[in-house]
């Protein structure tokens, strides 16, 4: 697969559901965990398998990047292939053999949050300039809390003040490291950019986030508990630190071996397509015990009419026909906010999502989008200062504009299973996490198990 912007305007006819759906959907790799299991990887002093990874736009401009870097990242069969109950793919995995990091690069970010924001840490620890640069959207999404931390933490960067990309990082082989501060309101990634490499850094690092809010702390805990895996020593508020504080101590990471959980946030449409049919979803591989923001869906969906059980094969969510709205906090999970707010729209009573502000400057503003592009159907959305309110409407056809955001293109699908005549335009957009996107929807309509 190339790495691409998807580009393509075409208008995908979204499919309504002609009954309720019962199918079995294998979810591909989590994006957070296979772009966090690369950097570490390639940060480890010794070589180590990743197992299952995503492959989609945002991983492979990861894997692209941290090959110009000088990291081998090779793609293989495995042996372990029996690891997957009816995968297809499921064998695959890619070996990451650790380089000492070398510029000059040039790196593109496209429009992926966790590879602009990862990497510059790595870049610091490279000999030699490397250059970020990505889509137009990457120019305008927050950056300054890792470019201001690099800085205090002895980098030399250059860039244009605005806090965004594009910029230059002079590595210069090791960085000094050590106590930094950075308001993460924006985005919790500046936080687990910082943590990422913080092992590697001479004194490794200790990030006190001072903003007066942070989002999304499920993935930092994913960013420590991958760390700890990796053999890092860490200590968090949760293990008895100061509040807001991670510490990161220098040593070396091991090399693993890791499988990557199926993305409980791309399996959001799916689980979706259950309540909104009254139907049934099993997503295989359903991890027991995760930090994926998207195990909140167990509950959250459930709360707005669906049931679900985590058998030994997977999830099982029904949907009992019913649709409720909800008022719900998804500052800790803000990436469902598209999904939950596709359903919210058919739902038998309003909804309110809070906490979300920083969607804002997300993939696209998706406060706005998701506002236009439900009321483009006749829907009845507005924002307000944190989220979205939402009072349900009989809603008709029409173009769903996507914005290049991946999860907009699935919002679409959501709302098109129950409304005859959504058109989504550019739903390759979807490539950004789910290039298999439109076969698994399509699979899911088609299968009645
Ligand atoms: O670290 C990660 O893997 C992510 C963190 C979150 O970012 P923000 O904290 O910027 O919302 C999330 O929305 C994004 O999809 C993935
Ligand atoms: C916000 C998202 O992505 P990114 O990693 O680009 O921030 C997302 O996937 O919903």
């Amino acid at each position: 697969m190339t790495v691409h912007s998807a580009q393509q305007t075409d208008l995908w006819p979204a499919p309504t559901a002609s009954g309720p759906v019962d199918a079995t959907v294998h979810v591909p790799g989590s994006k957070s965990v296979t772009n966090r299991a690369l950097v570490l990887a390639a940060l480890a002093s010794e070589p180590g398998w990743i197992r299952r990874p995503l492959r989609s736009r945002d991983t492979l401009l990861m894997a692209e990047a941290l090959r110009a870097l000088g990291v081998g990242i090779e793609e293989t069969v495995s042996s372990s292939s029996t690891l997957t109950p009816g995968g297809d793919k499921a064998g695959e995995a890619w070996r990451v053999i650790p380089a000492p990091l070398a510029g000059p690069a040039s790196l593109d970010v496209g429009n992926a949050g966790t590879v602009m924001r990862f990497l510059p840490p790595v870049a610091a620890l490279a000999d030699g300039p490397v250059r970020f640069d990505g889509d137009p959207r990457s120019h305008e999404r927050p950056l300054h809390g890792v470019i201001d931390a690099l800085r205090a933490l002895g980098a030399r960067i250059d860039d244009d003040g605005r806090g965004a990309l594009p910029l230059t990082v002079h590595g210069g082989g090791a960085l000094d490291g050590g106590p930094v501060e950075v308001d993460a309101s924006s985005s919790s990634q500046f936080v687990s950019a910082l943590l990422l490499s913080g092992a590697r850094f001479n004194q490794g690092v200790e990030v006190r986030h001072t903003g007066a809010t942070l989002p999304s702390l499920p993935h930092i805990r994913m960013t420590v508990d991958m760390l700890r895996a990796a053999g890092a020593q860490v200590d968090t508020p949760e293990s008895g630190g100061e509040a807001n504080v991670w510490r990161v101590t220098p040593g070396a990471l091991l090399g693993r071996d890791l499988i990557v959980e199926p993305d409980l946030s791309n399996a959001q449409p799916f689980l979706a397509a259950a309540l909104v049919t009254g139907g049934r979803v099993i997503v295989p591989d359903w991890p027991e015990r995760t930090t994926q923001p998207g195990d909140r869906l167990r509950e959250i969906f459930t709360r707005m009419g669906g049931s679900c059980e985590l058998k030994e094969y997977g999830l099982e969510f029904t949907g009992s026909g019913r649709i409720h709205g909800i008022d719900v906090d998804l500052s800790e999970v803000g990436e469902l906010t598209p999904g939950i707010a596709a359903v919210a729209a058919l739902a038998d009573s309003p909804s309110t999502l809070r906490g979300v502000a920083h969607l804002r400057l997300h993939e696209t503003d998706r406060l706005a989008a998701l506002t236009k592009e439900i009321n483009g159907l006749g829907g009845d959305v507005t924002e307000t200062a944190d989220g979205l309110h939402i009072r349900p409407r009989a809603l008709r056809g029409g173009v769903f504009h996507t914005y290049d955001d991946h999860r907009m293109a699935t919002a679409g699908a959501i709302l098109g299973l129950a409304v005859e005549g959504v058109e989504i335009e550019n739903v390759a957009t979807t490539a950004k996490t789910l290039p298999d996107f439109t076969h698994l929807w399509t699979g899911m309509l088609e299968d009645r198990r």
